[in-house]
């Protein structure tokens, strides 16, 4: 293992991230921090780039043949933290519920070690704004600022939850779906709650929808294909003796391929026309922000892998594929690289309120990151 410097300093970083999760492409207080961080770095053969919120550090190598780019992102959700921790968040109704502190805590970590001791190889950390939405990893790719440090390779990591500190797992080849965001609105018309015939009640049209939605999965996925469709929040009314004349679903959508991904749609649509129809309403739908699987590139998986399981600080896990989504899967479509997971065991799961990872895998993650591209890139 290699031994560095105390890795509990990024544990104090991962907490002061912790205490202000924002939202996507508003990550200005979490921006400012990295930044004023990297300030104290003396390398002069580090640059630092600013796009939008997010930020992009490039070391350049001594000799480089390639460029090698890791990826965190940076952005918290919105939800109210349970976890009673000192450190608890202070940005009422958002809470780093996805680990992004802790992904942001362990990509400074391994920066700093090369600030320290020049790669022979270009590095290129990236940190990505507003990856639970809209998603930050496309136009970030596209934009001038990253193409013109594009890399040759791309990793991420992402906590996981259900395995002990330390565990790495990955898979080549698919390891997270396609998504899509789902919104529908419903408008039907308000009325007294007495009068129920005078109206169009849209609290029960929004109840009827998402028993209909729910038979998506069941009837009409093969099964021998995998979706989601998750209705998480729904929304309708004004007064608990006034007919509802909007409702509203927020829902995401998970799918195996690209072609379910539309077959599902399709249902969802025609579902759609079916309440229309049935409760004389109007209705709307959104997909908002979708994103591309993740998809690993075989053989560096396999590489790293190997790598992994030469390691004698982390256990390694070969896994399934997983209906989580990740933006990250944009830059994988472009560039080879990988996306891992790292075990932070916490007895509740991501996006939980009381999601609580342990601080031990921080270290861990580190020290594997800094070892491999110590491999890769000196
Ligand atoms: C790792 C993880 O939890 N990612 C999120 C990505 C959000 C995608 C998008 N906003 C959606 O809700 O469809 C996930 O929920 O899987």
């Amino acid at each position: 293992m290699t031994v560095l410097y105390n890795t509990d300093d990024f544990i104090k970083i991962r907490r002061d991230l912790h205490l202000i999760p924002e939202p996507g492409f508003q990550e200005v207080k979490t921006q400012a921090y990295i930044l004023n961080y990297l300030k104290g770095l003396s390398a002069d053969f580090m640059e630092v780039k600013t796009w939008k919120t997010g930020v992009l550090v490039r070391f350049q190598g001594t000799a480089p043949e390639k460029t090698i780019g890791y990826r965190t992102d940076m952005d918290g959700l919105p939800m109210v933290e349970e976890t009673g921790l000192a450190f608890a968040s202070q940005h009422e109704g958002m809470m780093h519920a996805c680990g992004h502190d802790l992904h942001m805590s362990i990509a400074l970590g391994v920066l700093t070690y090369f600030s320290t001791n020049q790669p022979k190889d270009n590095l290129l950390f990236v940190f990505q704004p507003a990856e639970e939405g809209p998603g930050g990893a496309q136009p970030m790719l596209e934009s001038e600022e990253f193409r013109g440090w594009m890399p040759d390779r791309m990793i991420g990591l992402h906590i996981a939850p259900e395995w002990p500190a330390g565990t790495i797992a990955t898979k080549p080849g698919l390891l997270f779906a396609n998504t899509s965001e789902l919104f529908i609105n419903l408008k039907g018309k308000s009325g007294h709650a007495a009068f129920p015939h005078q109206a169009n009640d849209m609290v029960v049209a929004a109840s009827h929808m998402v028993t209909q939605l729910h038979t998506i999965v069941s009837r009409n996925v093969s099964p021998l294909d995998s979706a989601v469709v998750t209705v998480g929040k729904i929304s309708g009314g004004t007064k608990q003796n006034i007919i509802a004349e909007n409702a509203r679903l927020e829902g995401t959508i998970r799918t195996l391929s690209i072609e379910s991904m539309n077959e599902v749609k399709a249902r969802i649509e025609g579902i759609t026309r079916g309440i229309e129809e049935s409760f004389n309403c109007e209705t709307s739908i959104d997909y908002g922000a979708n994103y591309c699987q993740v998809f690993n590139d075989e053989q560096l998986t396999e590489d790293f892998i190997a790598f992994v399981n030469g390691l004698d600080y982390v256990e390694f896990q070969r896994c399934d594929k997983a209906m989580t989504g990740e933006d990250f899967g944009y830059f994988l479509e472009s560039i080879p690289g990988f996306m891992f997971w790292l075990g932070v065991g916490s007895e509740y799961g991501l996006h939980h309120s009381k999601l609580n990872p342990s601080e031990e895998a921080i270290g861990k993650a580190i020290h594997l990151l800094i070892d491999y591209l110590k491999r890769e890139a000196l």
